[in-house]
């Protein structure tokens, strides 16, 4: 199996999706052999809603936006002719993150993320994204969401850089 987006973006300390946050998701997201990416979570009992049973909405909104700015990135990347992480970085942010919650999200089994690139625009990428069960049953998914993905220069990381208190040594 191919490396994940994840492992191939360096200095990455997202909560959602960095390697090198001890805290966080550490979610992972992989080709499809339809072009199409795909994350696959097992979501923990703290990460609940009001009831017990069932997948925070935030917890839910940081999944499908990491899941969605790697894709974008490993598509850029692609574009690019590139591996990812080779060669000069490409980042995308966050510019716009629209989702439908459409049933809850059971806490107590893996969870299946599909996004795919829509359009690309200059700066801009627009992605969608399901939020489905593992096995992709013909059903309705939990959630469905667009996303706009913005490029930006590696100077946006460097404005935002604090020393790394989510790494441990
Ligand atoms: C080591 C690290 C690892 C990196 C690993 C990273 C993995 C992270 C995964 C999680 C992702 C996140 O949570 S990222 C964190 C959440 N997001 C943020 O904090 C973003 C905060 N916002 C910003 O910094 C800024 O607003 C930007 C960069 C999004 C846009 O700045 P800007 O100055 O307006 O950009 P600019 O180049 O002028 O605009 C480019 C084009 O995008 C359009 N545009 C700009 N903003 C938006 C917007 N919100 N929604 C729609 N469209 C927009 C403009 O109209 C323009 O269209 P046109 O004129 O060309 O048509």
């Amino acid at each position: 199996m191919k490396p994940a987006f994840q492992d191939l973006i360096p200095h990455n300390h997202c909560f959602g999706c960095g390697p090198q946050n001890s805290e966080g998701l550490k979610l992972k997201s992989y080709w499809r052999d339809d072009g199409s990416s795909e994350c696959v979570y097992l979501p923990q009992p703290h990460q609940c809603a009001g009831p017990t049973g069932f997948v925070n909405g935030g917890i839910i909104a940081t999944l499908i936006d990491c899941h969605c700015i790697c894709t974008a990135m490993a598509h850029a990347y692609a574009l690019a002719g590139r591996e990812i992480g080779q060669g000069q970085p490409i980042w995308y942010v966050t510019g716009e993150l629209n989702i439908q919650y459409l049933a809850p999200t059971p806490i107590d089994e893996a969870i299946k993320l599909v996004a795919k690139v829509e359009n690309v625009s200059g700066k801009k990428m627009t992605l969608s994204c399901e939020l489905m069960n593992v096995t992709e049953a013909p059903s309705t998914p939990y959630a469905r969401a667009t996303i706009m993905a913005i490029q930006v220069p590696s100077n946006w990381l460097k404005h935002a850089d604090i020393p790394a208190m989510c790494e441990k040594s």
